[in-house]
């Protein structure tokens, strides 16, 4: 350490193992020894920048202050002494960049003319490892795919000669008004896609009159993410419960000050991370993993094929159950959602202990893979218990890329309809992308409005005359009470 307290590069380089880790961030030391087991987003991508600076890689996920309201006095080391960079200190630094974007290859926003455009821009344009993160799904991807497919397979019966010129779209979710029954799924760390991350998502969402759903897991603290809307504009909070219960029910404290948050979602289908292998692949390119950790790693690089995209939801608790819903209300003044419903039974639990709503969803394809598509999903819940869409609000997301789509569910009843990945891409555009897309959704909402005949969402909602299901219905699970053919000859035998 030179005299005036700054760092110097050969001191931090001597640091560089999972025992006695010091890192860079942002011309500022810190000894990450005792956190980096801990990290949400799993040792490893710390013990990465062990002995170097980890500001590019920091910065892309994180907000500047998360280090420092994180780490004790005492694993703050000082700052870095700039003076003594070497060429080889920088020549380190390389080794560790990742693919990175390439702006020239990013279309101009004006010629993005509908949500899958944006996620096929972000493909080309994006930093890989981004693009890996954000697009990537479980296993075999069957879930994901089945949900966009699905969408596809309902068909409309539309009418016509109805006065459509006038048409309203506006629906209200969780008593708050929007402007089309939409709102931006929750999606951790959106800062991979853009600087502006969640504020983007949030800010473009109050321009183009929807709602943001903030996620545990943004890259910026909730309180930051709501003054980029105007002060009265409702935001709704996704949570995952952690395992150490005393930290959700402080962040339950900190929600019940910001006036803006108005609905709680529990997210309930991820109790452990899923396999992610695009993202993991990318991440953890073996042999430079391998070389780096041995034993000190053994969790999260192992036989069962590297596991940083399973241990960044080590912090999620798995024992969480239907009778922990009585802790939450005693922490929480927000209304109930429960975020991954994918069945009818879950569905009637979830009315019977008054949520006032539920989320189809599968995580976009993230969490169980082969899971059904949520469409299948919300059709199971018309055939199987209709009277829940009276009683709670029935939402669904996954896969939803069109306003036809929007129309289709609420035809079907939900309320309101999640969109995810297609704004996390937008967010490289920054909050002007986030309000281009919601317009672009806006526009074809009230085009397939107009061509089914619909004048009004919220009269029409519920109404399946609109719809042909018969292509969707076949695939739809055996009632409960028939039971399939083979499951009906197996109970027998028992
Ligand atoms: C005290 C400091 C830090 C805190 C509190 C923190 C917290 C978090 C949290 C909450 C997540 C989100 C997990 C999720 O996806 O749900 C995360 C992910 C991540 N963090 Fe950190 N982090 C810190 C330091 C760092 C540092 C120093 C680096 C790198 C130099 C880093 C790189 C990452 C990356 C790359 C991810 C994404 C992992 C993935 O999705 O695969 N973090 N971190
Ligand atoms: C990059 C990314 C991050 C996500 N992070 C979260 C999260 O933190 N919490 C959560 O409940 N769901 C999360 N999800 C799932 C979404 O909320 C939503 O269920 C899903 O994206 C909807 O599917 P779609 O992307 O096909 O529209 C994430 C999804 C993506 C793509």
């Amino acid at each position: 350490m030179a005299s005036d307290g700054k760092i110097t590069v050969s001191e931090v380089a001597k640091h560089a193992t999972p025992d006695d880790c010091w890192i860079v961030v942002n011309g500022k030391v810190y000894d990450l020894t005792n956190f980096a087991p801990e990290h949400p987003g799993g040792a490893s991508i710390v013990y990465q920048y062990a002995g170097k600076d980890g500001t590019k890689t920091y910065n892309m996920y994180h907000s500047a202050d998360l280090i420092e309201q994180n780490l004790s006095d005492s694993d703050k080391k000082g700052p870095l002494d700039e003076s003594t960079i070497t060429q080889t200190w920088l020549d380190a630094q390389k080794e560790e960049e990742q693919v990175e974007a390439d702006p020239n290859e990013k279309p101009p926003l004006s010629t993005l003319i509908n949500l899958e455009d944006f996620e096929l821009a972000f493909e080309k344009s994006g930093a890989k490892k981004a693009w890996a993160y954000i697009h990537g799904a479980s296993n075999d991807l069957h879930s994901l795919n089945a949900n966009k497919s699905a969408w596809g397979k309902l068909w409309f019966r539309p009418r016509i000669m109805r006065k459509v010129r006038d048409i309203n779209t506006k629906m209200s979710m969780f008593g708050q008004p929007s402007a089309m029954p939409v709102w931006i799924c929750p999606m951790g760390i959106a800062k991979t896609a853009g600087e502006e991350g969640e504020r983007a998502l949030g800010g473009g969402a109050a321009k183009g009159g929807i709602i943001h759903c903030m996620s545990t897991s943004s890259s910026m603290p909730p309180e930051d993410i709501v003054t980029a809307a105007p002060k009265t504009y409702p935001f709704f909070f996704q949570l995952y419960v952690d395992r150490t219960r005393e930290k959700t029910e402080a962040l339950l404290a900190r929600l019940n000050q910001l006036d803006q948050v108005k609905a709680l979602f529990v997210t309930v289908d991820l109790p452990v991370v899923s396999k992610r292998e695009a993202d993991e692949r990318i991440r953890q390119p073996t042999l430079k993993m391998s070389n780096y950790f041995g034993d000190a790693n053994k969790s999260s690089v192992d036989k069962i094929g590297g596991g940083l995209a399973r241990t960044t939801g080590n912090f999620i608790d798995n024992t969480l159950n239907w009778e922990d819903l009585a802790w939450l209300r005693k922490h929480t003044h927000l209304p109930i959602v429960v975020k991954g419903i994918q069945s009818a039974e879950d569905a009637k639990i979830a009315m019977q202990m008054g949520c006032a709503g539920i989320v189809i969803s599968n995580h976009g394809g993230r969490a169980l893979d082969n899971a059904p598509s949520t469409l299948m999903v919300l059709m199971e819940l018309r055939r199987d218990c209709p009277e829940i869409f009276d009683k709670m609000e029935v939402h669904i997301d996954g896969g939803v890329r069109r306003g036809s789509d929007v129309l289709k569910a609420i035809l079907l009843g939900a309320r309101g309809v999640g969109v995810g990945r297609p704004f996390q891409c937008a967010v490289a555009y920054g909050t002007e992308g986030v309000e281009h897309a919601c317009e672009l959704l806006q526009d074809e909402v009230e085009t397939a409005m107009r061509l089914c005949g619909v004048t009004d969402l919220e009269k029409a909602r519920g109404d399946m005359s609109y719809l042909n299901c018969a292509e969707l219905e076949p695939m739809l699970p055996p009632r409960p009470s028939t039971g399939s053919w083979l499951f009906g000859r197996l109970r027998a035998r028992l």
